[in-house]
Parts: C-alpha cells; sequence; structure tokens
C-alpha cells in the first residue's frame, strides 16, 4: 500500500470559525483519559529526561496526566506505593521481556494496581505486545492499558482487539529519533497524516506521539483525532526535567536523549535514538500554562467551548505554509 495524501504538522493550517465566547478564559481545555479528567491533552514523554518521580508527583498533584518512565524496574513497585499513599495516580510503563511479564504478576500479587500502564517498545504491532496487552488484562483488570508504538490503522486495530483501552502513534516524529535514518521506515515527516489514518480506523482513544513542535501542534493533534499528546523535546528544559543543566558561551541547555541511544542503553546496539541539548526554559508551570492559554485560544478559533470542537474544523494542507518566509 501506499499512502498519497501525506503532511505534517507544517504543512496544516485550521480554519477558523465564529466565535461563541467572551473570553478565551471560558475555553475549556480539558480531556478525559481513562477514569479521569484531566486539564490539557498533554503528557510529558516516558524518557529518563523528561520525567521523574518528583515531577510525576508535581504533575499528579496539579491536574496533569504523567506516564513514567520504564528504565529503573526495580523501582516501580515502590513508586506506585508512594504515589498511592499519597492518594494520587500511579501511571507506569513497562517493555515485554520475560522479566516485565514477571512483574505484571508481581503487582497482580502484591495487589498493587497502577491505574495506568503504558506498554512502551518501538515496534508495538507486535505479538509481544498483544501478549502483554492480555496478560495485564487477565492479571490487572482495572489498570487502564496504553499500548504503542504504531504508525498504521491495522496496528491501532489490532492492540485495540488485544485489549488496549488506547493505543500510541508515532514510529520515528521524534526529535531525539534516528529511526528513519537508520532503517528507513517511520511516520517521521507525515507524523499528522499517518494520526488521520490511525483515528479513522480507531474505536478507543489516542495519543499522538512524537514530532510536536509548536504549541499550535497540539490542536492540530486533536482535530486530526489525538485525545492526549506525548510530548519530549519541548518538555525537556525545564527547571523540573531530569536531565543535566549544561552552560555553554553563556547559554543554558539541558540534557534530553532517545530512549534508545547509545546514552540510554549504555551500549552501541540497536540504537535508534540520539542524545542532545534543549535550550533551558524555567518553571515546567509556566510552559503548561502557556499550553493551556494556547489551547484556549485554538478552541475560540474553532469557534467553541470544549477541546473537542477543535474536532470538527475544516483545514488546509499548503505544504510548509506555516512559518511564511519567518525564521523563528
Ligand atoms: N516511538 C518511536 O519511534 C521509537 C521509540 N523508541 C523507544 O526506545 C525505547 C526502547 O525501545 P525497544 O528497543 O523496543 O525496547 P526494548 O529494548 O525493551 O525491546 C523490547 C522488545 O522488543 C524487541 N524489539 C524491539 N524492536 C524490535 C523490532 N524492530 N523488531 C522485533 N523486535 C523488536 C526487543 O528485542 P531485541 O532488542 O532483541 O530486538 C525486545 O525483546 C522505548 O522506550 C521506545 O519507546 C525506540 C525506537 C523508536
Ligand atoms: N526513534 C526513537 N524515538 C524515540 C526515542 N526516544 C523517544 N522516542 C520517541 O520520541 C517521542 C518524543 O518526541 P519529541 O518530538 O516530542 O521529542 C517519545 O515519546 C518517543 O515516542 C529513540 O531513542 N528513538
Amino acid at each position: 500500500m501506499t499512502i498519497n495524501e501525506v503532511f505534517d504538522y507544517e504543512d496544516v493550517q485550521l480554519i477558523p470559525n465564529k466565535c461563541v465566547i467572551n473570553s478565551r478564559s471560558e475555553a475549556d481545555t480539558s480531556v478525559q483519559f481513562g477514569s479521569r479528567t484531566f486539564k490539557i491533552p498533554v503528557v510529558p514523554a516516558n524518557m529518563e529526561t523528561v520525567i521523574n518521580e518528583e515531577l510525576a508527583t508535581k504533575l499528579a498533584q496539579h491536574g496533569y496526566f504523567y506516564v513514567m518512565h520504564r528504565f529503573q524496574p526495580a523501582d516501580r513497585l515502590g513508586f506506585i506505593t508512594r504515589m498511592h499513599d499519597q492518594n494520587l495516580f500511579a501511571s507506569i510503563s513497562v517493555g515485554v521481556k520475560p522479566d516485565e511479564l514477571a512483574f505484571i504478576k508481581q503487582l497482580h500479587d502484591e495487589n498493587a494496581v497502577p491505574e495506568y500502564i503504558t506498554i512502551d517498545i518501538a515496534h508495538g504491532h507486535a505479538d509481544s505486545v498483544i501478549h502483554m496487552i492480555q496478560v495485564i488484562k487477565d492479571l490487572l483488570p482495572d489498570a487502564f492499558v496504553i499500548a504503542g508504538n504504531v504508525g498504521t490503522p491495522a496496528g491501532v486495530r489490532d492492540l485495540e482487539n488485544a485489549g488496549a483501552d488506547a493505543t500510541k502513534v508515532g514510529i520515528g516524529p521524534g526529535k531525539a529519533c534516528i529511526t528513519k535514518l537508520k532503517t528507513g521506515f517511520g511516520t517521521g515527516g507525515w507524523q499528522l497524516a499517518a494520526l488521520r489514518l490511525c483515528a479513522k480506523a480507531a474505536r478507543k482513544p489516542i495519543i499522538a506521539d512524537g514530532g510536536i513542535r509548536y504549541d499550535g501542534d497540539i490542536a492540530k493533534s486533536i482535530r486530526f483525532g489525538a485525545s492526549m499528546v506525548m510530548i519530549g523535546s519541548m518538555l525537556a528544559g525545564h527547571q523540573e526535567s531530569p536531565g543535566n543543566e549544561i552552560t555553554i558561551d553563556g547559554r543554558v541547555y539541558k540534557q534530553y536523549w532517545g530512549s534508545a541511544s547509545e546514552k540510554q542503553k549504555g551500549t552501541y546496539q540497536n540504537v535508534e535514538g540520539k542524545q542532545m541539548l534543549v535550550p533551558y526554559r524555567g518553571p515546567i508551570k509556566n510552559t503548561l500554562n502557556e499550553m493551556e492559554e494556547d489551547l484556549q485560544s485554538s478552541i475560540s478559533y474553532a469557534g467553541g467551548r470544549h477541546l473537542m470542537d477543535i474536532r470538527t474544523v475544516d483545514y488546509v494542507i499548503v505544504k510548509n505554509s506555516i512559518m511564511n518566509g519567518d525564521n523563528y
């Protein structure tokens, strides 16, 4: 199959409708995901330089969704317990290797049930993921299972049919990603079009994962079918971000590395990610507030009052139109 109608975030502009509110503050950016409602449809990527326990706690306390990464596997049981001791929801990541199946059994045996479990592997349209979904649904039926990553309607359908409560879409559009260069595969460069195709097949929520470069891309993701948007590089440069702070020529940066990078793996094997620096951006609450304000504005341009009013707006595809010659 070849797909002809391809475009990405920078190629699309949404078309405004008549405004029905008197202030952007009236626009409601909240989203229901699983049994909970969150302030904005944004979740920091489950990567070691984007999220840690301290930030996860802060996000949960302030009404944001989070997914803890899976790169300190032995800490996850304690993490769930500590979150629950504070009456906060627990949202963890798992892989698919035999140790991970044993971990799910351990959670069942110890009755430590996280509210959200994300199955996080590079090529999520796989029997290993389908099996993991089935094991989780069997042993921890109350956990909301997010599975991925996939980049095709068939991937979405197979994971949903296996029992996933949501799927995560995006193979290779991430800033720290080199999958498309190393393998020739992926949705990098046409992530928004892939999201649209996947959303048409989906019967359950989708997380758009990777490639977000501006706040307006969040609204575009919602328009093309996402319920939640996962963001890495744009959320890695904050005071609370776990990466080290580095100053070069008086400019402050934070480290950001791919989960399949040599840095993360500790070895150069099956490397599909790189390490980089992102500009320091101060406290994360300012960025999240700005995302909320920008989304409120998006809702007003959509002629609506609620987030999902963006879903139905018209759009144009004009290749590389967004910058219109400007250089930010
Ligand atoms: N969203 C994206 O585009 C991508 C994201 N990543 C991120 O990097 C991290 C590491 O991912 P991953 O390497 O999957 O995790 P793991 O190293 O935990 O691999 C998970 C399992 O899947 C197998 N596996 C991985 N890739 C493939 C493949 N292409 N074909 C067949 N089997 C495969 C692995 O075996 P084996 O290693 O022996 O092959 C292993 O058994 C994750 O956090 C993931 O989200 C990585 C690449 C792309
Ligand atoms: N191909 C790879 N993709 C990766 C890797 N580590 C993380 N990721 C994906 O990127 C997004 C974040 O994208 P961004 O554009 O917002 O920075 C993340 O959620 C993963 O899906 C990797 O090593 N290789």
